[in-house]
């Protein structure tokens, strides 16, 4: 066969770092359609994963609604270890999704353990009347059509075998979901039956007692934080973890070396977080003078643990689709997202809109202005150079909103958006082509 390009492990050892930015791919052949592609993964050693993106640990990205993404997600550890817990336990299947507000379905209550006997929609509700004679007795499937013809937006799920035990409530959102997306539709779940979930801790000494507890809550693996995993506290951590819970997958990290890496992997990890100031808000390259371009990072990184089966994740730094076409190709396993995913339905930070107007001042001419507002329209802050103008910008304002919420009728949940992603067609080429 021709080739006539340029083969990574001679683009890669020139001496010259490069971002993704910076590399692109000769195009393959393409002989297969693109939903014959399994997306699935690993995330660790022990742990997979339906698709290869999940989401950051930051406290604006990842609390329990993002589990409910096919992908998993890591719980930030910027709470104390009780609230990191909960949010834990809340990502069970059982937990309904954010925005819905589903009844607790009737239930006999003659029963040790309630069963299902019936289901009711809000409209039907009649205080004092008995729900038995206003419920509809309860659906064995989940079906739009079901959800339509019985004008419910829920029904329960059953358990199998177990007397009719209610183990998840299925929004119509969710039928939806799984209807358009049938890929996304797959959830990563662990051998529990519940979404595969990550937490983070970090390496001071009290970080022994949140792992502990997150162990105790069922996280599939733990992800030890911090810019620089390559420290005598980080290897500390990931033996003390090893010894006290070796059935938990371990991700260590952050590395952009193969010596950081060998350290680590040497230690036991399970898996490698690749990433030192690629990510959209990191400073490390500029605070502490240290890092690596993300492609050179994720190649000489993935090369390496490859050899010792060890999955790598690409951290930061993905803004498309192609960003995480690259990363894959380059060696990762998955990538690990925050600001692709912050502005997700599933995200738990406010919606922040920042927008530009021309607003005339008291003399008549116009000041650029630069609104923020939240996605309720609390301020957030405005700065505008002629205080006079308020009430003008506050009437703009009024008119964005009935933009913002057409905006927002959009779906924006983190699904359809790696979906649009991952269907591009370009990441099932790419991955055929190159693995
Ligand atoms: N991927 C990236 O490029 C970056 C990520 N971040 C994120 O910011 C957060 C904070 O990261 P870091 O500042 O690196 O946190 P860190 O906790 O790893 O390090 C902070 C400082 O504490 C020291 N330290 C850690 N454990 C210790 C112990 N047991 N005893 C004494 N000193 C100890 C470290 O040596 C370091 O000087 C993390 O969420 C990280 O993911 C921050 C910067 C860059
Ligand atoms: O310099 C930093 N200061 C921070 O406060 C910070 N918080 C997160 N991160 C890192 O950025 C990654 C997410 O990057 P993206 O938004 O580009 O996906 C994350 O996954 C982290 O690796 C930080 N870096």
């Amino acid at each position: 066969m021709a080739d006539d390009g340029f083969s990574a492990a001679r683009l890669f050892s020139q001496g010259v770092s490069y971002t993704y930015d910076d590399v692109i791919f000769l195009p393959g052949y393409i002989d297969f359609p693109a939903d014959a592609v399994d997306l699935s993964t690993r995330l660790s050693r022990r742990v997979t994963l339906s698709v290869p993106c999940f989401a950051s640990t930051m406290d604006t990205v990842s609390e329990a609604a993002m589990a409910s993404l096919s992908a998993a997600t890591v719980f930030h550890s910027n709470a104390d270890a009780e609230t990191q817990a909960s949010i834990l336990r809340a990502a069970s299947p059982g937990t309904p999704p954010p925005g819905s507000s589903p009844r607790p379905p009737p239930t006999s209550s003659a029963a040790r353990t309630p069963s299902l006997i019936g289901v009711t929609a809000a409209a039907d509700h009649r205080p004092g009347v008995p729900v038995s004679e206003y419920m509809t007795p309860a659906p064995r499937t989940a079906s739009a059509a079901f959800l339509a013809d019985e004008g419910l937006d829920f029904v329960p799920l059953i358990s199998d075998g177990t007397g009719d035990v209610v183990v998840d409530l299925i929004t119509a959102l969710d039928v939806e979901r799984i209807r358009s997306y049938p890929k996304l539709g797959t959830p990563s779940l662990g051998a529990d039956g519940r979404f595969v979930v990550a937490a983070a801790i970090r390496t001071r000494e009290e970080d022994k007692r949140r792992l502990e507890m997150l162990v105790k809550e069922g996280a599939n693996a733990i992800v030890i934080d911090s810019s620089q995993g390559n420290s005598v506290y980080q290897l500390d951590m990931i033996k003390y973890a090893k010894r006290m819970y070796p059935e938990v997958d371990l991700i260590g990290g952050n590395v952009v070396t193969v010596a950081q890496a060998q350290n680590l992997i040497a230690a036991g990890v399970d898996g490698l977080r690749v990433g030192m100031g690629s990510g959209s808000i990191c400073t490390t390259q500029e605070v502490c003078a240290v890092g690596r371009g993300q492609a050179t990072a994720v190649y000489k990184v993935a090369q390496y643990a490859k050899d010792h089966d060890v999955p790598v994740i690409a951290d930061g730094g993905i803004s498309n689709s192609g960003h995480i076409v690259k990363a894959l190709t380059l060696g990762a396993s998955t990538v690990m997202m925050g600001s692709f995913l912050a502005g997700s339905l599933e995200a738990p930070g406010v919606y922040e809109y920042k927008l530009d107007a021309d607003i005339p001042n008291s003399e008549g001419n116009n000041n650029r202005q630069i609104l923020c507002c939240s996605a309720n329209s609390t301020w957030l802050g405005h700065y505008c150079f002629d205080h006079k103008a308020i009430d003008t910008v506050l009437a703009e304002v009024k008119g964005w909103r009935a933009k913002w919420s057409v905006q927002k009728s959009f779906d924006l949940s983190a699904a359809s958006q790696l979906l649009r992603c991952l269907t591009t067609g370009s990441l099932s080429m790419s991955w055929r082509s190159y693995s």
